[in-house]
């Protein structure tokens, strides 16, 4: 028998969505690659394509948005509930709980066709932001500012925060994010998402449990773990001691490796891109330290263990650079992320097989049970 653990190299289905080419570093959805999409399209149109197969033409493009504007407030019964949550709590966590509410609190739960999860998975897209942005206000003590209808779904998302919205090369950068964000065939939280579908459970139990495996620094949590590892590092010029001192003691490093890309994220150049453009524009000595240190760290990285930067790298500092504070990282990757999460459910049900692998067992071998004497006093 041969174990494949952490089903390193295992294929385990088919997809229509997106393929992850080791070979070549590439990512496509539905066939377009992700450079292009980036450049080329809105995260709503994105968002169209990967559920219903193809991009929107205007008219359905229109419908979507019109549709999306209107599901993103929330009941008073839920803001009220997330407000009770405690400050303590990490923002995932509520989002985790907000997901479970609207489960709890949608009557047609149990109805899992397609055109049902399609509208579960819009209502997601829309009320995501809604909590995250209230969420992070909360904690400083502010109250939330409603969704505006006129604004589309990245520029809304700043108004929420922060009551303004940023400079269009912000709000590309961020647009940007949420496209390469979307989607990554089966990695671990998709693969989650899949796995709980595949028992016939419900979209809001599946999606519930993706935010959950996202959360670890070894998949999504990794965003915020470069911030926190650019602040302890502090100085550009620390960056290789730091790494030799990290690497020694085993550390992992947040927003470098990845389990498919061995010679380089095929989002990175991208978002990396979009990161150069941000700090250019900041032009200030905080943004250029931040800048020059996460630079010293991934040449550093390549040069000590040959491993280049994922996803998180660029977007972790991107995030923070446009004034979101760290733990509210991890809930951004949702907010794009649910597009791919329920693309994946609605395929998976198409051709659903319960899930349920094989493992070789290691533990004690055969063994008689021990006598309990005041049980057998009873028989
Ligand atoms: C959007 C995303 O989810 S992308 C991933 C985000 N996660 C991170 O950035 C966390 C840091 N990275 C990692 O922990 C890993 O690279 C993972 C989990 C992403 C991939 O792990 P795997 O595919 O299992 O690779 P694996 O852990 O076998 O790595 C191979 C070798 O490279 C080392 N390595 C890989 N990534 C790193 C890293 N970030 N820091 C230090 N060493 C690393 C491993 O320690 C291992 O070394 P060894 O052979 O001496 O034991
Ligand atoms: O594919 C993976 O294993 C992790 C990743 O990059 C993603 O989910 O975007």
């Amino acid at each position: 028998m041969t174990i494949h653990r952490g089903l390193a190299g295992v294929v385990v289905d088919t997809t229509e969505i997106s393929t992850v080419i080791q070979e070549t570093n590439s990512l496509t959805y539905r066939g377009y690659p992700v450079q292009d999409l980036a450049a080329r399209r809105a995260f709503e149109e994105v968002a169209y394509l990967l559920w219903y197969g193809e991009l929107p033409d205007p008219g359905q493009l229109r419908a979507f948005q019109a549709r999306e504007r209107a599901l993103r407030p929330l009941d008073r019964t839920t803001a009220e509930l997330l407000a009770r949550l405690p400050e303590t709590c990490h923002p995932m966590d509520v989002l985790r709980t907000a997901v479970s509410f609207f489960g709890a609190e949608d009557p047609t739960e149990d109805d899992g066709s397609p055109a049902a999860n399609r509208a579960k998975s819009l209502t997601l897209l829309a009320k995501l932001p809604t909590v995250v942005a209230a969420d992070q206000r909360r904690r400083k003590g502010l109250d939330p500012i409603p969704p505006d209808p006129d604004l589309g779904y990245a520029e809304n998302f700043f108004y929420m925060c922060f009551g303004t919205v940023p400079d269009p090369e912000t709000l590309r950068c961020f647009e940007i994010s949420l496209v390469l964000y979307a989607e990554h065939s089966f990695n671990a939280s998709t693969f989650t998402a899949r796995v709980v579908t595949s028992t016939l459970s419900d979209l809001y139990s599946a999606v519930t449990a993706a935010i959950g495996a996202l959360k670890g620094p070894l998949h999504g949590g990794a965003n915020e773990g470069v911030m926190h590892m650019l602040e302890e590092i502090g100085d550009p010029r620390r960056a290789e001691e730091w790494l030799d001192r990290a690497l020694a003691e085993k550390r992992k490093i947040m927003g470098f490796g990845h389990r498919v890309y061995k010679e380089g994220d095929s989002r990175v150049p991208i978002m990396q891109g979009a990161l150069d453009r941000l700090v250019a524009r900041a032009a200030d000595p905080d943004t250029t330290r931040l800048a020059t240190l996460h630079a010293a760290l991934r040449h550093a990285m390549l040069q000590r263990k040959g491993i280049h930067p994922n996803l998180d790298y660029p977007a972790g500092l991107a995030y923070h650079l446009m004034g979101f504070d760290i733990p509210a990282f991890t809930p951004i990757f949702v907010m794009s992320r649910i597009t791919g999460w329920t693309a994946h459910i609605t395929e998976q049900l198409a051709h659903n097989a319960l899930i349920r692998p094989l493992a070789s067992y290691s533990g004690p071998g055969r063994r008689a049970v021990p006598v309990n004497s005041s049980l057998a006093a009873h028989s």
